[in-house]
């Protein structure tokens, strides 16, 4: 998997803020934004731009980190000033392309815009660089910037500076299959492979920063004042008890467009329930989760969450489950946005409206639960996956959710880290929590669920106990494979294959050595719940007795 390289300042890297607190600063950042915005003369321009990058890296931003949010400048800025000089009218400087004239009062014009937007882009990468994000929204607020420009100004942000992320990986993933750039720069070749490159950029770009942004609205990111889990009544809590409905979806459809990716689906969770959400690739898996918290409405039907609808009449989000969901993505690129794992984790809990001695307080529990106390003041995007992933879910536990969705969590994780989630999920579900987890991995489903929901082509295909995935029917239709511990049973003859179900290394053993063990007159009786049969059992009874 190719590594995200961007620089980012972090804690450990000193970078002072010169003002405390954050709303002023902001407020003077904005003033400052504004104030270069009107300047019209260059040489004022030019000074004031080398001012503020000295007072930038002064106050210990690292160099790379503002050299990389001044490269977003050249599609927007290039877009805006290019022109300029070639339809301004006065002093023609020099012919160019098409036999356009370029005047020197349009080249001083492109120079003003171009000399504006560093100035602003190096006011902002300093205020990003020196307030966390939930600081960042939250003084947004308080200066009264409404909140959908608050969300829009955040997508905007996380949007610039994803074209800046993706790009470095796009590159690199490109170059590292061969991509070579032949012929003369203005050749034709050239520009359409640029222009492919551009598109499938800001395609790529535009997709991630969709997910992030779900990912802090998922959080409580954009909802003013958060409401803390611990004075919702019991009742609506739901998850203290076995039997409580955790999740009803009935007769849900949702469509992408005319892509109806969810059709008619029903069924229901109980607190408390280890659930697998499985299916093919497409099946509607994804689609379904950012269902059941409520960051998307279905297109007919109802999902219910703790007892409270997640629809349009508590709010844009749906009243609850936002809040009593928490969702773990596929991928930890598309859920992690601050600054340091600490201020990450922080994230939810602060939207709850929590005092900050509660924040610290979860924020320590939670990352000592995933076991990652001492990442916390490090940069989440220099860690590695499976670190990053620990970070996700640290993120989701110090909201304290009921129910907890993960999106395929063993994906891209070694053997000990997928042994370690396992026993996360654990821990996760001795807490009383409802866990949903959708996988492709059904000898982890096997083993550990307790409730299985097989989609297919936006249609539930089957719901049911773990031995649904031993049920060969279900399986053939599901697209899936036999669990390994139960594909050795398969090959005995004289034995019930499909009574064989072992879900763990623990069943499979005791089954293994009652088949071993078995005497002729249990074959009789069938009394190891495995009927015999004929032929091939002799032999097995001999490899019990060496
Ligand atoms: N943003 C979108 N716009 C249009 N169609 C979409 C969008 N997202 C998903 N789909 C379509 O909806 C269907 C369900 O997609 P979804 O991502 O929910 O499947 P999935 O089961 O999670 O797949 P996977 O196992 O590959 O992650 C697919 O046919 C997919 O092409």
């Amino acid at each position: 998997m190719i590594k995200n390289i961007t620089v980012r300042p972090n804690e450990s890297s000193k970078v002072k803020a010169w003002i405390p607190n954050p709303k002023y600063r902001l407020i003077c950042v904005l003033a400052l934004v504004a104030a270069v915005v009107t300047v019209q003369s260059m040489t004022v321009l030019s000074w004031t731009a080398g001012f503020v990058l000295f007072a930038v890296l002064w106050s210990g931003v690292p160099f790379r980190f503002v050299l990389g949010r001044l490269v977003l400048l050249i599609p927007f800025g290039f877009a805006a000033a290019v022109m300029l000089p070639f339809t301004t009218p006065g002093e023609p400087v020099f012919t160019g392309w098409f036999g356009l004239t370029a005047t020197e009062e349009g080249l001083a014009r492109s120079a003003v815009i171009m000399l504006k937007l560093v100035n602003a882009n190096l006011l902002i990468a300093y205020i990003i660089a020196v307030t966390p994000l939930f600081d960042l929204i939250r003084s947004m607020r308080a200066i009264g910037i409404p909140a959908v420009m608050v969300e829009l100004l955040g997508m905007l942000l996380r949007y610039l500076f994803l074209l800046m992320d993706e790009g470095q990986s796009m590159l690199k993933a490109q170059k590292s299959r061969g991509l070579r750039l032949q012929g003369r720069f203005w050749s034709d070749s050239v520009y359409r492979r640029c222009g492919q490159l551009l598109g499938s950029l800001f395609l790529r770009a535009l997709s991630r920063s969709g997910r992030i942004y779900q990912s802090i609205r998922a959080r409580g990111g954009f909802d003013g004042t958060g409401t803390p889990f611990s004075e919702e009544p019991e009742d609506r809590r739901g998850g203290d008890g076995m039997g409580q409905s955790a999740v009803e979806v009935n007769r849900v459809c949702y469509r992408y467009g005319d892509r109806e990716a969810l059709r008619d689906i029903t069924f229901s969770v109980q607190a408390r329930t280890k659930m697998a959400l499985m299916g093919p690739n497409g099946a509607g898996k994804s689609t379904l989760i950012s269902l059941l918290n409520g960051l998307e409405q279905p297109s007919t039907g109802t999902v219910t969450v703790l007892g409270q609808g997640t629809g349009a009449e508590g709010g844009r989000r749906g009243p609850l489950a936002g809040s009593r969901v928490g969702v773990v993505y596929q991928d930890p690129d598309d859920q992690i946005f601050s600054t340091t794992v600490g201020e990450d984790v922080a994230f939810g809990p602060r939207n709850q409206g929590l005092g900050e001695e509660e924040v610290e307080d979860r924020v320590r529990d939670a990352l000592e639960a995933v076991g990652i106390a001492d990442l916390r003041g490090r940069s989440p995007f220099e860690l590695s996956y499976g670190q990053k992933r620990r970070v996700a879910i640290a993120g989701v536990l110090a909201m304290k959710p009921t129910i907890v969705v993960l999106d395929e969590p063993m994906a891209f994780l070694d053997p000990k880290g997928r042994d370690d989630l396992q026993s996360m999920l654990e821990a996760m579900h001795l807490m009383g929590i409802t866990l949903i987890v959708a996988t492709h991995d059904v000898d982890f489903a096997a083993e550990w669920a307790d409730q299985v929901l097989i989609l297919k082509q936006g249609r539930l295909l089957v719901s049911g106990g773990p031995d649904l995935l031993f049920d060969d029917a279900v399986i053939a239709a599901a697209e899936l494979h036999l669990p390994r511990l139960a594909r050795p049973f398969r090959l005995l003859e004289g034995v019930d294959s499909s009574a064989a179900r072992p879900k763990t290394v623990r069943e499979a053993a005791q089954l293994m050595w009652r088949l071993l063990r078995r005497r002729p007159e249990d074959d009789a009786m069938g009394g190891d719940g495995v009927p015999a049969g004929s032929g091939r059992e002799e032999p097995e009874r001999k490899t019990a007795g060496k």
